[in-house]
Parts: structure tokens; C-alpha cells; sequence
């Protein structure tokens, strides 16, 4: 398997709309995207570009979303999982399962519409990380 660039950091919110505006007025980023939702993910989205990565801030879409515990215990919202990209992301499946590394869930469709998955944060020093097949490489 070979490591691709950091796509983006998650970054769980309890409000889109506010975090937009502190990236905007405080850190003077330039927040041109609208917000989305993702209804099978469970996930309200919005992409915040940086000059090389991006923050991808996600907020709860309904009751059963898999941020509402994590917001349970961090009202405040913060850092909530890392996203590298990969060539493949069938062989990077296979590759994270022969290392007895914990999958969560099928690989499925993610945000920048390319294939992805999770590994669990206790397989994985302690960093929930997400696995997404590079745009360009999308078949
Ligand atoms: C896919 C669209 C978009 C994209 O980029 O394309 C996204 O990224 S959407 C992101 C939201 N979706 C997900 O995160 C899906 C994968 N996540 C999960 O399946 C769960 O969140 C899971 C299993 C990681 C945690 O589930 P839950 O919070 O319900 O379980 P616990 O509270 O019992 O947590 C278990 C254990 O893990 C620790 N934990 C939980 N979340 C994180 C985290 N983000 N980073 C690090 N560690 C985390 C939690 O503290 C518990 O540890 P313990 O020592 O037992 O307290
Ligand atoms: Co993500």
C-alpha cells in the first residue's frame, strides 16, 4: 500500500454555521464551499480550504449520527479523525485487515465522492483515521 497525501482533518462541530464563521473571521480562511449533507453518513459537511490540506467539519445529520457521542463528551466539538488517500482503496482494505487492523464498517462513497473507509482509533494509536481512494485515481 502506498500512503498518499493528508486529505483532510475532521473536525466535529455541534454548529456548522458557527465554525464557518471562526474560520472565516478568525483564521481568515477563505470558506467558499457550502455546507452539504450526507444522509447515508449520517453527517452535515463543510470543506474549509487551506493552502495544502483542507478541514472537513462535520456536524451530526439526525439522531443516530456516529458524532453524537463523540460531542457527548466534547460539547465543544474538536479534532475527530485524520484522512490520508490512497492509490487503491481495495488493496489498502486488505493491506489494513492483514494487519489485524479494526475496519469499521463497508467501504462506501465519502464526501469527495471516491470511495472510503474507517480504522478503529484503538487499532490505530489512538487517531480514528479514515482511508480515501485519491480523486484522480477513481475508477
Ligand atoms: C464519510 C463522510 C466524511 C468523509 O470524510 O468522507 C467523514 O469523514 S464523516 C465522519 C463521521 N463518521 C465516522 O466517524 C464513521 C466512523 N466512526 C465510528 O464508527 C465511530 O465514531 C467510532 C466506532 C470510532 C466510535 O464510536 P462511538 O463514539 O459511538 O463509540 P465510543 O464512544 O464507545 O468510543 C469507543 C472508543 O473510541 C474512542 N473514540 C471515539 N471516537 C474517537 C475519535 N474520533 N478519535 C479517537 N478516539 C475516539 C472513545 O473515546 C472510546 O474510547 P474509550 O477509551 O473506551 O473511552
Ligand atoms: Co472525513
Amino acid at each position: 500500500m502506498k500512503l498518499g497525501r493528508l486529505n483532510h482533518v475532521g473536525v466535529a462541530t455541534p454548529s456548522i454555521e458557527s465554525s464557518i464563521a471562526h474560520y472565516r473571521e478568525t483564521m481568515r480562511a477563505e470558506v467558499i464551499r457550502e455546507p452539504f449533507d450526507l444522509p447515508e453518513q449520517k453527517v452535515k459537511v463543510c470543506f474549509v480550504d487551506t493552502p495544502n490540506s483542507q478541514i472537513e467539519l462535520i456536524e451530526p445529520l439526525g439522531e443516530d449520527s456516529p458524532l453524537t457521542n463523540f460531542l457527548a463528551k466534547n460539547p465543544l466539538g474538536g479534532q475527530h479523525h485524520l484522512c490520508f488517500e490512497v492509490p487503491d482503496i481495495d488493496e489498502a482494505r486488505a493491506y489494513f485487515e492483514g494487519k489485524g487492523k479494526r475496519i469499521l464498517g463497508p467501504t462506501r462513497i465519502g464526501a469527495h465522492g471516491t470511495p472510503i473507509f474507517f480504522l478503529h482509533p484503538k487499532d490505530m494509536e489512538g487517531v480514528l483515521t479514515e482511508i480515501m481512494e485519491s480523486p484522480r485515481q477513481a475508477h
